[in-house]
């Protein structure tokens, strides 16, 4: 019996800006189209954020209610809401559209960390809008998760079933989620997104992904449920890693606007295309939505 693999695909997050590619979905349309068109192409979970006209992150519940009934209606994939928004918004902010639209799933960021966006401009010259580079070039960014902030989101979210898609961005973030499940405030089965690549957190070296593997291990045991992210151009090899390791996959637009050394995706449906092509390659098997649901025990 091959393995089951859930592929995630983040389909435009709040991190890249449209001037960088054309194919970063921004509109409610948009957003709908990329999501359908990842679940067809195998995602079982897709991960949304919302985006005002210009493309600027929008946190707002009025934002997320212009795509996610459709969505709803056109796919049975896992919904997973950002309770993470944009750096700069204020906790209460970022959980309430998984707190008025109690979701499968929603992400939560398990530490505050330097967020380093500013790399990106050295590829990236040309921006429409006044703010893209200002959002890039911040090297101000403290991306803050306080114990405070984590419980007021596990504490907020207590009563909707929702699951959480725990960020992990380094060691300690997973030390913190370890805190939170002897204080009883989390349940296994822990889903475990580790995250690579992303300035600020953890590298993407292969030893980087044995390290967190190997420390969630420990940690965890058979509790959780593995899977990784790979910023920008990392995002493919370190999905390559995480599969022949018996982990997960996350993949989409939010995390890179790659499909290869040098080759801009031109939609989440062909990154999830490729992780799927790796995986096969491998003699795995692409998860459904309905068997997520199995393996991470979600409400359904
Ligand atoms: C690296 C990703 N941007 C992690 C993320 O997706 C955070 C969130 O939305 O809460
Ligand atoms: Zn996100």
């Amino acid at each position: 019996m091959a393995r089951k693999v859930i592929i995630t695909c983040a389909v435009t997050g709040a991190i890249h800006t449209p001037s960088m590619s054309p194919a970063l979905p921004v509109s409610p349309e948009e957003i709908i189209e990329a999501a359908v068109g990842a679940a067809e192409a195998g995602a079982a979970i897709i991960h949304l954020h919302a985006r005002h006209a210009d493309g600027r992150p929008d946190q707002s519940a009025k934002g997320f209610a212009r795509f996610l009934p459709v969505i709803k209606q056109r796919t049975d994939a896992v919904l997973n809401l950002t309770t993470g928004g944009a750096p700069y918004m204020t906790v209460a902010e970022r959980v309430k559209p998984a707190r008025d639209f109690a979701p499968e799933v929603a992400s939560l960021n398990m530490g505050s960390m330097n967020f380093g966006l500013f790399p990106m401009l050295g590829r990236f010259t040309e921006f429409r809008h006044d703010w893209e580079a200002q959002h890039l070039g911040n090297r101000d960014i403290v991306f803050r998760n306080s114990y405070q902030d984590i419980e007021f989101v596990l504490d907020t979210l207590a009563e909707t079933g929702t699951r959480f898609e725990f960020e992990c961005y380094d060691t300690s973030h997973l030390y913190n989620l370890a805190y939170f499940l002897d204080a009883g405030k989390v349940k296994a089965p822990l889903f475990v997104q580790t995250v690579f690549g992303l300035m600020g957190g953890i590298g993407a070296h292969p030893e980087d992904v044995q390290h967190m593997k190997r420390t969630a291990d420990r940690l965890f045991g058979k509790d959780y449920v593995w899977s990784v992210l790979g910023a920008g151009r990392h995002q493919l090899p370190i999905a390559a890693m995480s599969a022949a390791m018996g982990g997960n996959i996350r993949v989409g637009l939010e995390d890179s606007l790659w499909s290869g050394p040098g080759r801009m995706a031109q939609s989440n449906a062909e990154q999830v295309t490729q992780a799927r092509r790796i995986l096969e390659g491998l003699g795995l098997e692409v998860a459904t939505p309905d068997e997520a649901r199995a393996m991470l025990a979600l409400k359904g």
